[in-house]
């Protein structure tokens, strides 16, 4: 099992365990842990982080995703898509531009994508990326973080350390 999945499962564990002596106010007594695991909001979002880049990158359709796993996590997935058929430039640009109008799970998706690969630049160079690549992915990055504020502090706290880092900060 990947880290990702062993977190996810001790993070539900961990809630599970400190919950334990509560129950929802019904008649049933449920165990309080079904309010916070059933949390529709949190369940789209790792549902669409997990599939963010099937559609981008693999062959993967919207109608798939949407049969699978229901209009709301394939409608994310889709505004977190690129289109690959236009010039990369032209497609760096979008991101920037449809940043701000993205829902705001959409927005949530995009800044842990981003947050993740810019930790990624950290820990090892890709192959055949000069330095100067690099920085230009943290500028990038950056503008499309700018359209992104106001979703996450959590998140947005550590993607300005990592512009602060880097000296590419606001
Ligand atoms: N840092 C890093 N990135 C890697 C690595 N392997 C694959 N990638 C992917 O490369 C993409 C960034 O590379 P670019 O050259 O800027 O873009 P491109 O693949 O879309 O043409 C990211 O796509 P993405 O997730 O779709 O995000 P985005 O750049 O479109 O926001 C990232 O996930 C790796 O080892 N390190
Ligand atoms: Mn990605």
């Amino acid at each position: 099992m990947n880290s990702d999945a062993v977190l996810l499962l001790e993070t539900v564990h961990f809630a599970a365990e400190k919950h334990r002596q509560q129950r929802r106010k019904d008649a049933e007594q449920t165990p309080y842990i079904n309010h916070p695991v059933g949390t529709k909001e949190s369940a789209y979002f790792v549902q669409a982080a997990l599939l963010h880049d099937t559609v981008e990158d693999t062959d993967t359709t919207p109608a798939e995703l949407e049969a699978k796993f229901g209009p709301i996590v394939a409608r994310i997935v889709q505004e977190v898509t690129d289109d690959k058929s236009l010039p990369k430039q032209e497609r760096k640009r979008q991101q920037v531009e449809h940043a701000p109008h993205c829902s705001h799970q959409a927005k949530l998706v995009k800044l842990a994508d981003k947050l993740y690969n810019l930790r990624d630049l950290n820990r090892c160079t890709p192959v055949g990326w000069t330095a100067e690549r690099v920085q230009e992915y943290f500028v990038w990055a950056r503008e499309v973080v700018k359209g992104l504020r106001g979703t996450s502090s959590a998140l947005e706290e550590k993607l300005d350390e990592l512009f602060r880092q880097r000296g590419v900060q606001l």
